[in-house]
């Protein structure tokens, strides 16, 4: 694996009023990689995506994406620089078809014109297994197609970074299979990513590093058996104690 690194932390930290919710977090992720972030709830992983995205502004600390400053650009040059991000609540413009939903992020994230929008649209759709619901108001799709979308719609944008917050929650074993198989083809495709997930089996199955935070601060990261083997670990996020 290339040792590129797309994106670089360097000492983020995020206050609300006297809570430090993210503390002095460092970590970088290289081109190809997947990063799995564990954390018990609460612990600052949104939180962390969203000073990442833009959404919310760092208290301190820097964010590079390729090697350029990023910590002082809005959301959406961020989403033009590459950023993809999903949201725990999915967030889709109700009354637009699935496949309208798809189009503005190719248009406005990814630069397409028309008919390459539309060409790469489709194929987001038939990978995110939302073919047949192309027409369907986003508003009228069930909770998993609406799970779906939300994916589909951080890959319309063409990310090389992809965020993903917690996408594996209350699917079925051959849903969170097909998931997996997903994000591994995007993961191919040479995206970088970046996953937040409680479902262990899930993000274990992809994730070629993990990092754990805890009220906010970074208390392990490594291998995926090195960290769940972590004594820490097992305190703070499964109960066990040594
Ligand atoms: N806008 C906000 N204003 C005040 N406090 C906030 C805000 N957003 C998050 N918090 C608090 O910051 C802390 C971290 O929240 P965050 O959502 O990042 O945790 P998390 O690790 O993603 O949790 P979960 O696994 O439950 O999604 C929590 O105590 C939360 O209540």
């Amino acid at each position: 694996m290339p040792d590129r690194k797309i994106l670089v932390a360097e000492g983020l930290t995020k206050r609300f009023g006297a809570v430090t919710v993210v503390d002095d977090v460092s970590f970088s992720v290289a081109a190809g990689e997947v990063l799995g972030i564990l954390g018990p709830n609460g612990a600052g992983k949104t939180t962390l995506f969203n000073l990442i995205s833009g959404d919310l502004a760092a208290n301190g600390g820097e964010l590079s994406l390729d090697g350029s400053r990023l910590s002082a650009e809005p959301p959406y040059r961020r989403c033009q620089r590459g950023i993809g991000r999903t949201y725990q609540v999915p967030q889709p413009f109700g009354a637009m078809t699935a496949f309208e939903n798809l189009l503005v992020p190719a248009m406005m994230s990814a630069h397409l014109r028309e008919t390459e929008a539309y060409d790469h649209c489709a194929q987001v759709l038939r990978d995110c297994g939302l073919w047949d619901h192309a027409n369907t108001p986003a508003g009228s799709l069930t909770l998993l197609n609406r799970k779906r979308l939300e994916l589909a719609r951080a890959l319309a944008g063409k990310p090389k970074l992809l965020l993903l917050d917690e996408i594996a929650g209350g699917l079925t074993d051959a849903e969170g299979a097909e998931l997996v198989a997903l994000i591994r083809r995007v993961r191919d495709q040479g995206v970088t990513i970046i996953w937040i997930e409680h479902v262990l089996h899930a993000l274990m199955a992809v994730a070629d590093r993990i990092l754990v935070l805890n009220f906010g601060a970074k208390i392990a990261e490594g291998a995926p058996d090195e960290v769940m083997q972590n004594p820490e670990v097992q305190r703070v996020y499964m109960g066990i104690e040594a």
